[in-house]
């Protein structure tokens, strides 16, 4: 069951994204390992916090420290091709990502509450056989599985699939929603009693009939996350998802978010608490507030290298910055707006509106480049001592800016330990973190109820 504040119906909930950054942050600052020396599937022996990013050593020891810290759930992202730069696999970027759903059910066997959520994308995906891994998920877990659906109108991104590419835009949740509506026809196929009937789904999307392999999963449907930040992505999580997963990481932005998502619930026929909104959030901690300052300016400095600083001009300005010096001013043409130069990454939507704040932040602060890219990219959610961190989070759930958070740690395998020991038992003598598991699924630890089970005949 989720932790409820005293006399408030808001739920505080945690899970952790351990790939959300690269974690050569703190491979630098160590001194073990250079960010070009890394190699995909692991990197050269360094820190005890640093390690492997396949080996499920690493994986476990995530977890473990999860469901140690009381977490709702562990949650993997999904890169379903490496991000290209002027042709070259950029080596600041996560490279050797395995596939979630496979080491989830290998972390099913090393944890007993923690919810496991797996990111699959729906654009590339067929409901029947994605419908059987994630109900396959939910039994061998006894009910702690998750499903973040994400989506891609990217050709680079297609061209690794069959069907030789992907969905227009505005396809991509017309989709989404026909194949997890599809999914959820298909686990509704088999009651809680045993009994199974056939299945026909005739759509746009998908047209399919016969019978499903799996028995009714223990949660029913497993849990359903969103993340997409579109007007239909909004529409798509108040229809149809249990939680959204959000970049809106500041207070002010964060209210603005959930009011505009929970508003949309009521014309679904569904109740604010039935959609769970948590941002994407980093902590930085220390044992005084000047300590914490230091050690997150020194994790940005690392994150936005020289070298870095170029690729997020060039993703801004959509050419070859490489004889600029990052040290000097901005440049000082416009963006060329309709190139490709950076494949894979989200290209910024109004690259000449980018452009223009970037310069008048430089100018007004005096700023090189590089100092720019560091002040407008680096995201840093919450920087202080373990009692300012716990009070803030606390905070942001209380102003209804969140009802819990996704924490994106800077280093794989040991960047929750810090956050576990220290913030974790502070949280719960604030009472507003749980002090024990009480429930076994992953719904119950969210407080959300279970999908209506098909009647038998
Ligand atoms: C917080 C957040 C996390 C995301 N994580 C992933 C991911 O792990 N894998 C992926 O392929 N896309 C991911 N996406 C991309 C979305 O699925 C979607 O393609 C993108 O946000 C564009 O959709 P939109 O126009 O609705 O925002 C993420 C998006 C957001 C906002």
């Amino acid at each position: 069951m989720a932790a409820h504040f005293p006399g408030v119906n808001n739920t505080t909930v945690w899970s952790a994204d351990p790939f959300g950054r690269p974690e050569d942050v703190l491979a630098a600052e160590n001194g073990t390992a250079k960010p070009g020396a890394r190699r995909p599937g692991g990197g050269p022996a360094r820190h005890p916090f640093l390690g492997s990013q396949i080996d499920f050593s690493s994986f476990e020891h995530l977890a473990r420290t999860a469901e140690r810290g009381l977490f709702d759930f562990f949650f993997l992202a999904e890169g379903l091709r490496l991000r290209e730069h002027k042709g070259r696999i950029h080596d600041l970027d996560v490279v050797g990502r395995p596939e979630a759903l496979t080491v989830l059910s290998a972390l099913a066997g090393v944890t007993e509450h923690l919810g496991l959520a797996g990111t699959v994308n729906a654009t590339f995906n067929e409901p029947y056989e994605l419908a059987r891994r994630l109900a396959t998920l939910d039994h061998l877990s006894g009910g702690r599985a998750a499903w973040n659906v994400v989506t891609s109108s990217d050709a680079f991104t297609g061209a690794n699939f069959r069907r030789g590419g992907y969905l227009d835009h505005a396809d991509r949740y017309t989709r989404a929603a026909e194949f997890l509506a599809t999914a959820r026809e298909l686990w509704d196929s088999w009651t809680p009693e045993g009994e199974q009937r056939p299945f026909a789904h005739r759509g746009r999307q998908f047209d399919i009939a016969g019978r499903f392999t799996v028995p009714r999963a223990p949660q029913g449907h497993p849990v359903v996350i969103q993340a997409g930040d579109s007007a239909e992505g909004r529409d798509f999580a108040a229809a149809s998802a249990d939680i959204v997963f959000t970049r809106h990481g500041t207070l002010e932005a964060g209210r603005a978010f959930y009011a505009e998502v929970k508003g949309r619930l009521a014309a679904h026929g569904r109740r604010p608490e039935d959609l769970k909104i948590m941002p994407g959030v980093t902590v930085v901690l220390g044992d005084t507030d000047a300590e914490a300052e230091e050690r997150a300016a020194v994790i940005r400095r690392l994150q936005v290298s020289p070298q870095n600083a170029i690729l997020a001009l060039e993703q801004v300005w959509g050419v070859d910055l490489s004889a600029l010096d990052p040290d000097g001013p901005l440049p000082d043409f416009d963006p060329e707006p309709d190139s490709s130069l950076a494949q894979g990454r989200v290209r910024l939507a109004d690259p000449l509106a980018t452009a223009a704040k970037w310069r008048a932040l430089a100018e007004e602060k005096g700023l090189s480049a590089r100092q720019t890219v560091i002040e407008t990219t680096a995201r840093q959610s919450f920087v202080g001592t373990p009692a300012a961190v716990a009070a803030e989070m606390a905070e942001f759930v209380a102003a209804e800016a969140a009802d819990g958070f996704i924490l994106v740690p800077h280093v794989t395998p040991g960047g929750l330990d810090e956050f576990v020991d220290k913030v974790v038992p502070l949280l719960q003598e604030r009472g507003v973190f749980r002090t024990r598991y009480e429930g076994s699924t992953l719904r119950a630890h969210l407080g959300l109820g279970e999908p209506a089970p098909p009647r038998g005949t």
